[in-house]
């Protein structure tokens, strides 16, 4: 029989607690791009966008973000982080045109004490009359418990007293903040299971942090004991070691907690990731699940050996979930199976002995610590099957190339022709045009011509993510006609001359 599943609140705090990461600041447009993104396309619930009173560029940006809200009838969904300041924050939010505030105060004893230097009872009235205010305004409360998890471990005492004290407060939701991410998961599960058992009527968000990297593993008990909302940010962002990333918690609710559902779209999940990796300048570490660059490529040759034969290396976890696409890795420990599975995503069918060119190419590319990327493929193989039809009758042997600084520099260059070797030293204006210029000097004393270079391109496969390769292409004029020759190499002056040998054995 099909469960109701229990609706799960999701609450990204990117735009304020990711803020908080150390060295990333938004601009303005920049706020409103994301927000945009999140309420519309991610279809999260609810954005928290800044903190009240931050700076002048913190309120253009609120502005602009609640005029476009209220536009589209979403303003309700944007939260503004307030203080326990009287009505210095409450004004704030009018100006800004904001709606709903989250107001900060105390949840645990020590916080309220040493910080606030107060007494229970004073902080409550104090918060008290924050909300009144802002309730007369117009503005709807949401109350944060910072430190709630100390609070519980060390003066639960307080923490019911406290709420005991919000249950009779206009208060839409209650967050319960672990500050500082020092919960276990076992504990997230106790302390939430005793809060919404003594709170039946409340709605209660967990606010996880990840200083121990347990923010997944809580957000998901923090739902098995039965909360109602999560705060989560894009990329984990946030103060210190981040909070709970977005994506993560997701697929993790998703896979696991099948009697809950979000209104999260998975697929849009990467792209989102991704501008705010551009916007914030924050990198995506490539392990990172779920947004990684590396987190759908499979390296060794045995996986992708297993996933051709029986998909025996996939999970629950598919890349196309979140707009993303299963890679095999070329490198020297892929083996035929990764590249196989690379030139079946590219449509290209090989013969055998050339599968084998291609994969001893890509271990030696891999031997030499590069990265071979599959926009490398066609290139590698074009270079392969050009060889293929070239007869090599001249062999460059070896070369010395230098390039100093207030130098000329030079070359020493060894070539054979049909088996005679030659060789000669030159300067030029670079390591290419010595190269040539040594290469004249053994074709002159053979009494013959060699073609005049009347284009020289270089280019990188498409996409700009090779390390690993470069391709020069040098057309020819001989004879009144034109003709190309292609090099492929790691190294610009070697695919240079690698494409100088193609031309030596077609003339
Ligand atoms: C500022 C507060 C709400 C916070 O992010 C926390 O306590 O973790």
């Amino acid at each position: 029989m099909p469960v109701d599943k229990r609706y799960i609140e999701i609450m990204d705090t990117t735009l304020r607690d990711g803020e908080q990461t150390s060295g990333v600041s938004f601009s303005p447009s920049e706020k409103l791009t994301i927000a945009q993104l999140l309420l519309t396309e991610v279809k999260v619930d609810r954005i928290e966008i800044a903190s009240a009173r931050v700076s002048d560029g913190e309120l253009a940006a609120v502005k602009a973000i609640t005029k476009w809200a209220k536009a589209n009838g979403l303003l309700n969904r944007v939260e503004v982080l307030t203080f326990v300041d009287g009505d210095v924050s409450v004004q704030w939010m009018q100006k800004a045109g904001a709606k709903v505030m989250n107001l900060l105060t105390k949840g645990s004893l020590n916080h309220l004490t040493h910080q606030l230097k107060k007494k229970p009872e004073q902080h409550f009235a104090e918060v008290a009359a924050v909300i009144a205010l802002a309730r007369k305004k117009g503005l709807e409360c949401n109350v944060y418990l910072e430190d709630w998890s100390n609070g519980m471990r060390h003066s639960r005492e307080y923490v019911f007293q406290y709420l005991n004290f919000l249950q009779q407060q206009p208060v839409k939701r209650i967050m319960l903040p672990d500050t500082l991410g020092v919960l276990t998961p076992a504990e997230v599960h106790d302390y939430i299971t005793q809060i919404v058992q003594r709170y039946p009527k409340t709605h209660f968000d967990f606010h996880a942090h990840n200083d121990y990297d347990l923010g997944t593993a809580n957000v998901l008990e923090g739902v098995k004991a039965g909360a109602h909302g999560l705060h989560l940010t894009i990329n984990g962002m946030g103060e210190r070691a981040g909070n709970a990333p977005l994506a993560s918690a997701i697929a993790v609710l998703n896979d696991f907690m099948p009697t809950v559902k979000t209104n999260v779209a998975e697929a849009s999940l990467y792209s989102v990731s991704k501008l705010v990796e551009t916007f914030s300048g924050f990198r995506i570490p490539a392990n990172k699940p779920v947004v990684g660059e590396n987190v759908f490529t499979q390296t060794a040759g045995i996986h992708a050996d297993g996933d051709k034969k029986n998909k025996l290396y996939f999970s629950d976890l598919m890349p196309e979930r979140f707009g993303r696409q299963r890679k095999y890795a070329l490198g020297k420990t892929s083996g035929k199976a990764n590249i196989e599975n690379n030139l079946q995503q590219l449509g290209i069918q090989l013969s055998d002995p050339d599968l084998k060119k291609v994969t001893q190419r890509i271990i030696e590319l891999g031997d030499k610590k590069e990265v071979v990327t599959q926009a490398d493929l066609p290139y590698i193989i074009s270079d392969i099957l050009d060889s293929n039809t070239i007869e090599e009758k001249v062999r460059i042997e070896n070369y010395v190339l230098t390039h100093s600084k207030n130098l000329k520099p030079s070359v020493t260059l060894r070539l054979s022709i049909k088996g005679e070797v030659f060789e000669e030293h030159s300067q030029g204006d670079g390591q290419y045009d010595a190269f040539m210029n040594a290469l004249k000097k053994v074709y002159k004393k053979q009494k013959q011509e060699l073609p005049a270079l009347s284009d020289y391109a270089v280019r990188i496969p498409p996409g700009g993510k090779s390390d690993a390769l470069c391709e020069t292409i040098i057309t020819w004029r001989w004879n009144n006609r034109e003709f190309k020759t292609r090099g492929l190499d790691s190294d610009q002056t070697v695919s240079a001359i690698k494409a100088t040998q193609k031309m030596l054995n077609l003339i």
